[in-house]
């Protein structure tokens, strides 16, 4: 192949990504990079620059990070047991201040300095921040019995204005979902949770999730058929079966387009670009979540 070959090829996948940077251009998108996307130092390098390609794009990347895998492994240096329970970790007050310290201190920082390699963009900060989060203690249901989880708390109110303000002057947010509840309690967030409550505060364009499957499996863990697009009441009805980390993350995704947003995705966070791929080319990834009570019906 010629250079004019090649460089042809590279101006024709630009030229691609036009309507779709047009049509984001000014937009949020809420970008949920989960634990298990972030084991592989190559894909996280990737990962901020897809988010810094955005940002210069005009396009207003939030993150959301989770931790989960970092926070098992920093408890079992400690001694700390800890199991889930409905997707959940059963967080006592010794595995909070664990939670805490992985999150905002270890985790949170990575990403930001990741980011930052290319430029002035990013800043973290957590749900206890300007009370960007207020929590409420939660159990879960597991097999019909309610389960306590400790101190896990669940979004009751968002107060963006920090993020928004972040945004007004060209950051990019990194929020760790640690917050407050009104009792002055600390409480353990799910990630995908606070993601979604913030997606839907933001008004935001999109929801994507990057995790460490494909997108959502039909009949997992029998089968790796990928879902590529349900509605929000086909999600409501298949939640019951659900199972593990998917519980927490398919019911964000009906959080976020019942309350508002257009769309939630779920990548997979092991292929590199999942983010640019899904966002500005025309080949969709992953699975899609949208309002509406049946493929192509409105709700
Ligand atoms: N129906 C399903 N489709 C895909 N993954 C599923 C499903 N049910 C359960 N899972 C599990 O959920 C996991 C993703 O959740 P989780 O581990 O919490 O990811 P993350 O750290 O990215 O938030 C998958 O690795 C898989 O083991
Ligand atoms: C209550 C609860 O389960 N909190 C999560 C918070 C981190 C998280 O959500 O991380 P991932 O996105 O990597 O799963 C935890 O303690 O693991």
């Amino acid at each position: 192949m010629s250079r004019l070959d090649t460089a042809q090829e590279r101006a024709a996948v630009l030229v691609q990504a036009l309507p779709w940077l047009g049509r984001f251009r000014g937009r949020t998108v809420v970008i949920k990079f989960g634990g298990n996307a972030m084991t592989d130092a190559a894909l996280m390098d990737a990962f901020a620059e897809d988010v810094v390609f955005l940002r210069l794009a005009g396009i207003e990347p939030v993150i959301v990070h989770g931790g989960g895998p970092q926070i098992s492994a920093a408890l079992d240096r400690f001694g700390i047991e800890s199991h889930f329970a409905g997707g959940l970790r059963v967080t006592t007050p010794e595995a909070m201040q664990v939670v805490r310290m992985v999150l905002v201190g270890q985790v949170q920082r990575d990403i930001v300095g990741r980011l930052n390699s290319h430029g002035s963009y990013a800043v973290g900060l957590s749900g206890e921040d300007a009370r960007l989060f207020t929590a409420t203690r939660r159990g879960a249901l597991v097999d019909g019995e309610e389960v306590d989880l400790g101190q896990v708390g669940e979004v009751t109110e968002v107060d963006p204005g920090v993020v928004e303000g972040l945004l007004a002057d060209g950051r990019i947010p990194v929020v760790s979902s640690v917050a407050r509840g009104h009792d002055g309690e600390l409480y353990n967030v799910n990630a995908d949770t606070a993601a979604a409550a913030l997606a839907v505060a933001l008004g935001a364009e999109k929801l994507v999730m990057l995790t460490d499957v494909e997108g959502l499996y039909a009949t997992w863990p029998d089968d790796d058929e990928v879902i590529s697009s349900l509605t929000a009441d086909e999600l409501a009805a298949m939640l019951p079966s659900l199972s593990s980390g998917m519980i927490p993350k398919m019911e964000a995704c009906l959080h976020a387009v019942r309350g508002g947003v257009p769309a939630a995705h779920v990548l997979d966070g092991r292929v590199e670009h999942s983010v640019l791929l899904e966002l500005v080319t025309d080949e969709g990834i992953g699975t899609m979540v949208v309002p509406g009570a049946k493929a192509g019906g409105e709700s």
